[in-house]
């Protein structure tokens, strides 16, 4: 479905990312680790065709390089962060922005009924249809985070791209957020990939677990093979696995 092949990118001449390749097939979800600084956006822009690269990034046998930029947005959706707001719209409206690809290019058209009730759809599927109406300037930082899935979803993709999309999340919300991705990648020619720094989190969604360290991929598998192989704990500089183990313990003390 989606193929990195010896992907090199970065700013201007410097390469941050170093030669990645990578598969990733229907139903999969990607969960990208590493420290700060590693290069994990910047893989994610690549894939999302914001950055030029070198190398070759192919969705469903097709190279990005012969892709339009709104064909490549038919396929992959980046959800957003909270410092993307500058207008003040409604929820509804905010979601709508995501038909934009399937509204004749003008969003300046009364959406369809077909576009209207996708959008009641991605509304629903996050929680917010009783606050359709709200204006999005007056909203948590959780509720908004819900609005730009929404959002991303009613983009109908294939392929959702998450920079750290739990953060401003409270707890339930977090948890939600993942089973609800696991599930919609389930469903069919779906797949996510995910930046994380909650590696618990990470470990839920991830069917693949893909570790960066200065641009260069150093482990790639299933969650429980990327623990094992204690890579985790060389690139972060710390004992994970007994981090966590430690926590765990802390709460049975309860
Ligand atoms: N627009 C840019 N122009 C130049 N350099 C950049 C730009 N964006 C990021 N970088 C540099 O690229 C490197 C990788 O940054 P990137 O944001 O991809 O890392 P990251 O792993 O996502 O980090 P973090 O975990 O802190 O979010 C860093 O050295 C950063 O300073």
């Amino acid at each position: 479905m989606l193929e990195l092949k010896n992907v090199f990118t970065g700013y201007g001449d410097i390469d941050i990312i170093k030669d990645i390749s990578l598969n990733i097939g229907e139903g999969t979800n990607l969960c990208i680790l590493g420290p700060n600084g590693c290069g994990k956006t910047t893989l994610l822009k690549a894939i999302a065709g914001i950055l030029p690269i070198r190398g070759d990034i192919l969705i469903d046998g097709i190279s990005i390089k012969d892709m339009k930029r709104h064909e490549i947005a038919g396929k992959i959706a980046v959800m957003s962060q909270i410092s993307n707001i500058y207008f003040s719209y409604t929820v509804f409206e905010t979601v709508m922005l995501g038909r934009y690809l399937y509204m004749k290019n003008s969003i300046f058209k009364e959406p369809s009924q077909n576009d209207k009730a996708y959008v009641e759809k991605c509304l629903k599927a996050t929680g917010l249809s009783s606050i359709r109406n709200k204006q999005i300037d007056t909203l948590s930082g959780g509720q908004l985070q819900r609005v730009f899935l929404a959002r991303t979803l009613a983009q109908d993709p294939n392929i959702i791209l998450l920079d750290e999309p739990t953060n401003h999340l409270d707890l339930r919300y977090q948890k939600e957020l993942i089973d609800y991705l696991k599930e919609w990648s389930k469903e069919d020619r779906h797949a996510v990939i995910g930046v994380f720094h909650d590696i618990n989190l990470a470990m839920d969604l991830a069917d693949q677990v893909l570790v960066m360290e200065k641009g260069k991929a150093v482990s790639l598998g299933k969650p429980e093979e990327v623990i094992k192989d204690h890579t985790l704990n060389r690139v972060y500089e710390m004992d994970i696995v007994g981090y966590m183990v430690d926590s765990l313990e802390q709460w049975k003390k309860f």
